[in-house]
């Protein structure tokens, strides 16, 4: 689930695979009225063959004998011992062999997100397994401060980004492969960002910014890597960083930075990591019927500069913020269905909404 098809699905049977009823009745042959010959529930095997005037009784999904041409519903049957009596179009309520889908058709192209419908018609086309591409991403958390578990002590802080991420990449239809917690310093995320692996993207918490212990943008000029988006004019996550790693094994890695502060971090995510995984997977960025624009009432701070985004719950076609976002803060984004996006000097007019994954 999540991932999208790596190859077109094909038909590896006919759908339907026989001719089937397609209600609880008879099978019958030519105008009636017809001799009843016995019965067929659905899954048994046989060599019935019907002339005309004959009918069997047959269950919805039943195979129906060769001749059969129309199955009419009990409801519509008269019968009398083992005769039977009854209006039916040719042809009515009989499935046919392929009628649906003929063996060996393309019923999804590559690039279909894979749901739950999509492994139901697989599996109906006789799939065992799919070929799936799901974006493989591994993450780095920075920090001495960060602890993992329990009641922080004194200096200490719960590291709040790593349990977002996995939900995160697969919102975005990746698979988180692996966290790492290094502590802060230049040759341990070096030698992070120059290690092994399958991973053709790599996410890096914290060390983004220009303080003494953030080292990313040193451990990616150290590797040679070429630094396609230095910073967001967005508040909050602008220190948010989109780097390709370059030549030998690593070739073609993509680094996404995100801020340390947890809200900086998400509003990234979904600015950069998000897009990014999403153009990869070919997926829509919103989910088909969310609005995208809407209109946005109450108090809001707009930025001179820089763009602002704002929690908000969306009630209906219209927007409101639910306070608590700011980026150290992922108390209003918790309690909230989406950001806003909200432009420099903002006055009022409709803003765009980045929904928040669920
Ligand atoms: N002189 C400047 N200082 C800062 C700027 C700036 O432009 N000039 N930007 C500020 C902004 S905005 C942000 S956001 C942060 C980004 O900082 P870093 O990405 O370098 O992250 P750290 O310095 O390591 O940590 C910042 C803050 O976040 C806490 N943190 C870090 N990782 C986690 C985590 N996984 N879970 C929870 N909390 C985390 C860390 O303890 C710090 O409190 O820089 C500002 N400074
Ligand atoms: O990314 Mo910082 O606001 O932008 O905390």
């Amino acid at each position: 689930m999540g991932g999208v098809l790596a190859d077109e699905l094909q038909a590896r049977i006919a759908a339907p695979p026989y001719d089937a009823a397609a209600m609880d009745g008879y099978a019958v042959c030519g105008p009636g009225p017809w001799t009843l010959h016995g019965r067929v529930l659905a899954g048994q095997e046989h060599d019935l063959v019907l002339s005309p005037g004959q009918a069997v009784e047959v269950a919805t999904g039943a195979r129906v004998p060769e001749g059969t041409t129309a199955v009419l519903p009990y409801e519509h049957a008269r019968r009398n011992a083992d005769v039977l009596a009854g209006d039916i179009a040719p042809g009515r309520h009989v499935r046919r062999r392929g009628e649906e889908t003929p063996e060996g058709a393309v019923v999804l192209p590559a690039g279909t997100v894979i749901t739950p419908a999509v492994l139901g018609l697989a599996a109906s086309l006789a799939h065992d397994r799919l070929p799936v591409y799901r974006p493989r991403v591994r993450a780095v958390v920075s920090g001495d401060e960060l602890v993992d578990e329990g009641v922080p002590s004194p200096g200490a802080v719960r590291d709040a980004i790593g349990p977002m991420l996995p939900g995160l990449v697969a919102a975005g239809g990746g698979v988180l492969t692996t966290l790492h917690r290094i502590p802060d310093g230049l040759d341990a995320l070096t030698a992070q960002l120059a290690a092994e692996g399958d991973e053709s993207v790599l996410v890096v918490c914290g060390a983004s910014s220009v303080g003494p212990a953030d080292y990313l943008r040193g451990a990616l000029v150290e590797l040679g890597a070429e630094v396609l988006v230095d910073g967001v004019h967005c508040r909050p996550g602008h220190p948010q960083l989109l780097a390709q790693l370059a030549g030998g094994r690593h070739s073609r890695r993509v680094v996404v930075g995100l801020p340390g502060n947890p809200g900086a971090a998400l509003a990234a995510s979904l600015t950069l990591l998000l897009p990014l995984l999403c153009a990869m997977t070919g997926r829509a960025e919103t989910a088909p019927g969310r609005i995208t624009r809407c209109r946005l009432d109450g108090e809001v701070t707009v930025h001179e500069h820089d763009t602002r985004l704002v929690a908000v719950e969306v009630l209906a076609d219209r927007a409101r913020p639910v306070g608590h976002d700011r980026p150290a803060s992922l108390r209003g984004a918790a309690a909230a269905d989406a950001v806003a996006v909200v432009p420099p000097r903002w006055a009022g007019d409709d803003v765009e909404l980045l929904w928040l994954p669920v």
